[in-house]
This record gives structure tokens, C-alpha cells and sequence, in this order.
């Protein structure tokens, strides 16, 4: 039965998402340490120049004019007297550099003897100094609204001076993962799977953008599946029960609920069961196909566009590598395949085995979804692909 095409489904879901943003609960400051992997809600400025001092980029001496110069003492290092023409102090590493200062001399390119130093080799003006503002003016744009920020975010306006930064908050995710035949422990019996989705949904959500409020197993059960999708979330991702087995009740169950269907099914191989949904009090409800692979495919489609629209971020576009290999056509489908980048001169994207739609072991290699479209692709094309919320390509 055909669905959304898959690119239609990527942009309901943003727009979904975007209409969300609205009801979560605002912005605010948290210190910037804690900031990594949130989304920043404003634009961070440079309160100052970055360095805000010139300072020495070398153990050595500030010297002033040629050589040779004329030893003076060192003085206080955060606040170093003026020096002389022709004269010289020690500095450290980073210290800040005494006033006409035209150089630093490494300490292993001087000779300091009887109160004289004298450079053992050619000296250029302004050598080994960190001028000031080279990173950054005051008032530059360190990080735009928007933005995912990393590790290297804090860091970056850590140094530029400042405390605290404003995030958007967090979608409550709530994650509800139905199927009588999983356990989650141990070597299960014949007829039993383990979980896959305990070990990978709460990290993949978190790396999209969303707070997981709750990770919930409930068994084929209609009831449960009734009361878990209007539990109390800004988005509830089901995994599972997406067919129309006797066993499977997310379809009937939404529809039961009277929940507006934006996506019924994409056409997209592996994952084409998945819904997105949205609930009376404005609430998404995204349903993930139980096969493992299906549903990051799917999860990637829906619940990444979407937690990108709640949080204020541009519509995440696929990215474009070389194929590393062709593809033939599969008409009216997407494929979304588990790939790494080539390690030689072409970096092209080159499918990975054990990668159908119940397997987990192709995407555990994966660098990449590849997104191969319904014409197919050769060797050498672009070929959009897709990051996987744990990889850093
Ligand atoms: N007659 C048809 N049958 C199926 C169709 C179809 O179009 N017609 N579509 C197939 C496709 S495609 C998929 S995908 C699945 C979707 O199935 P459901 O979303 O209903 O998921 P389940 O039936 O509950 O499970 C499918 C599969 O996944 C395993 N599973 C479920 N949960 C987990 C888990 N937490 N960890 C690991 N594995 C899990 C489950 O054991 C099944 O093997 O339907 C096809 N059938
Ligand atoms: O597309 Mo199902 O989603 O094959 O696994």
C-alpha cells in the first residue's frame, strides 16, 4: 500500500515539529558547562576580544627593537612595566606581553649572559606574540541560534567569557516499546527476541534533541497501547505492533484515538509501516516498525526532523557523498542503507553486510544512512546520506 513518499514524510515531520515548539515550556539559561547537546535559543556574542591581551605564544623574553637587548627584571607577570628599546624580561607561556614589545625570542633560540641576551638566530618582528582579538572580536558571533551545542561550543564561548547560555527546552519523549515475545536480559528461548531498543533509543533520542521522559515495555496489549499513547509526552515514539496482525493495535489504536494522521506509511525500504501522528492537545505520536533496522530508518525520517523542528533548528537537508558502488532502481522507493565512507582518495559510500531489516550488525559498522532514491545511482553520483545520531561524520 503506498505511503509518503519519503522526502514529503521528512517535511511533515519538521513542520510537525515546528508546531510543537509552541508548547514546550521556553527557554532558559543553564550554565555553560551543562550546555553540550542542547540547542542554543540565542545568538552568543563575543563579550570581548578574544584573547583579550597580547600575550606571549612561547617560553622566552619580550624583547624590544634588535638584538642584542638589555636584561630587566620581569616585574609583576599580569601587569609587566613597559619595556625600552632595546631592552628585554622573561615571560611564560600565555603572560601577558609588556608594552612595546616587538617580539618574543624563545628561550632556546637566546643567550642570556652578564645582563645581556642575544638572539643565537634571525628574529622577526612580531614573532611568537598572540595578538590580541585574533579568535574573536567583541561582539563577534560565536554561536548562532540554532545551533547543537558540542563540547567544542562550551569551550569556545567558555573562553570568550561566558557563564551561561540560553537552550530551547528539551521535547519530553516518552518511549513505549510493545512486543510479548521481547525479553531484555539473557539468551532468549526459541520465539524470543532480545531488545533492541532499550540499549539504542534512549541515546539516538537524546543525540536528536529530545528528553527521554520515560521508557516504557508493554506487551500486544490494546489497553496498555490505549493509555500509553495519550500518556502525558510532547512526543511518545512506539516501537512495534505497526502492522495489521491480530497482535498489532498501534495503528487501530491511534486512529481510535481520533489522533490526526500526517504520515500513514512512507515509501521508503526498510521501515514503510511507520506513522506519524498528531494528538487533540497538540502532543506527536511517531510509531516505529519493530524490525530494529526499520525503525531507526524510520526513526531517522520522522522523530529526527521533527525533534529538530520543536527545538528551533533548520530542516535538517541530507548531506551528499560519492557512491562508492551503483544501485539499481526500486521504483516509487527510497532505501535507507547502513554504509561506511570509503577509506581511500574517492571516500564514497560503500553498503554494509548484515544490514536487513531485523539486523543490527551492518548499522553497528555504519558510518552513514545512505539514502539511495528510487532511480538507483552509479558509482561515482552524489548520493545523499543521512548522520546517525551517535557518529560524529
Ligand atoms: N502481511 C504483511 N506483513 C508484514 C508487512 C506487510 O506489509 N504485510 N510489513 C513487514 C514490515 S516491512 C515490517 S517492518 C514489519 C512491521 O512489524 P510491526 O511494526 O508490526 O512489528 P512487530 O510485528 O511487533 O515486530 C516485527 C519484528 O520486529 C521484532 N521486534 C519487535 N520489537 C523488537 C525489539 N524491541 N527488539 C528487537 N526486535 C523487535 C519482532 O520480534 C519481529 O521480528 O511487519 C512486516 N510484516
Ligand atoms: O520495511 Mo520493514 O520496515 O522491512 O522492516
Amino acid at each position: 500500500m503506498a505511503g509518503s513518499p519519503w522526502p514529503a514524510a521528512r517535511a511533515a515531520a519538521y513542520r510537525a515539529g515546528a508546531a510543537l515548539a509552541p508548547r514546550l515550556d521556553g527557554s532558559r539559561r543553564i550554565p555553560v558547562p551543562e550546555c553540550s547537546g542542547r540547542v542554543c535559543a540565542e545568538d552568543v556574542l563575543a563579550p570581548m576580544d578574544l584573547p583579550h591581551f597580547a600575550s606571549s605564544a612561547m617560553d622566552g623574553w619580550a624583547v624590544s627593537g634588535p638584538s642584542p637587548w638589555r636584561l630587566v627584571p620581569a616585574g609583576d607577570p599580569r601587569r609587566p612595566a613597559p619595556l625600552e628599546s632595546r631592552t628585554a624580561a622573561a615571560v611564560l607561556t600565555g603572560a601577558p606581553l609588556p608594552a612595546g614589545t616587538t617580539a618574543v625570542l624563545r628561550s632556546e633560540r637566546g643567550d642570556a649572559s652578564a645582563g645581556l641576551l642575544r638572539a643565537t638566530e634571525p628574529l622577526r618582528d612580531g614573532a611568537d606574540i598572540r595578538p590580541a582579538g585574533r579568535e574573536a572580536s567583541r561582539g563577534d558571533l560565536l554561536v548562532r541560534a540554532g545551533t547543537r551545542l558540542t563540547p567544542a561550543h562550551a569551550a569556545a564561548v567558555a573562553v570568550a567569557g561566558v557563564d551561561a547560555v540560553r537552550v530551547a527546552s528539551a521535547p519530553r519523549v516518552r518511549l513505549v516499546l510493545t512486543g510479548d515475545e521481547v525479553v531484555e536480559t539473557g539468551v532468549p528461548e526459541p520465539g524470543y527476541v532480545r531488545d533492541a531498543f532499550r540499549p539504542l533509543l534512549p541515546a539516538a533520542v537524546a543525540g536528536l534533541g529530545g528528553e527521554v521522559a520515560a521508557v516504557v515495555r508493554i506487551g500486544d496489549d490494546r489497553r496498555r497501547t490505549d493509555e500509553e499513547i495519550a500518556a502525558a509526552a510532547d512526543l511518545v515514539i512506539l516501537t512495534g505492533g505497526t502492522g495489521r496482525s491480530r497482535a498489532d493495535h498501534v495503528r487501530a489504536a491511534i486512529e481510535d484515538l481520533g489522533a490526526e494522521l500526517l504520515v500513514d506509511q512512507i515509501d521508503m525500504r526498510p521501515g514503510h509501516p511507520a506513522l506519524l501522528a498528531r494528538r487533540a492537545d497538540g502532543a506527536l505520536l511517531v510509531a516505529l516498525p519493530g524490525n530494529p533496522l526499520a525503525a531507526v530508518a524510520a526513526l531517522l525520517t520522522l522523530a529526527a526532523p521533527a525533534l529538530a523542528g520543536a527545538t528551533g533548528r533548520a530542516e535538517p537537508r541530507p548531506r551528499r557523498a560519492p557512491a562508492g558502488e551503483p544501485h539499481a532502481p526500486l521504483p516509487g522507493r527510497h532505501r535507507l542503507v547502513p554504509s561506511v565512507v570509503a577509506d581511500d582518495a574517492t571516500g564514497g559510500l560503500v553498503a554494509c553486510d548484515r544490514a536487513g531489516p531485523g539486523m543490527m550488525r551492518g548499522l553497528a559498522g555504519a558510518d552513514v544512512l545512505m539514502v539511495v532514491p528510487p532511480e538507483g545511482i552509479e558509482a561515482g553520483e552524489p548520493v545523499e546520506f543521512l548522520p546517525l545520531p551517535w557518529s560524529t561524520r
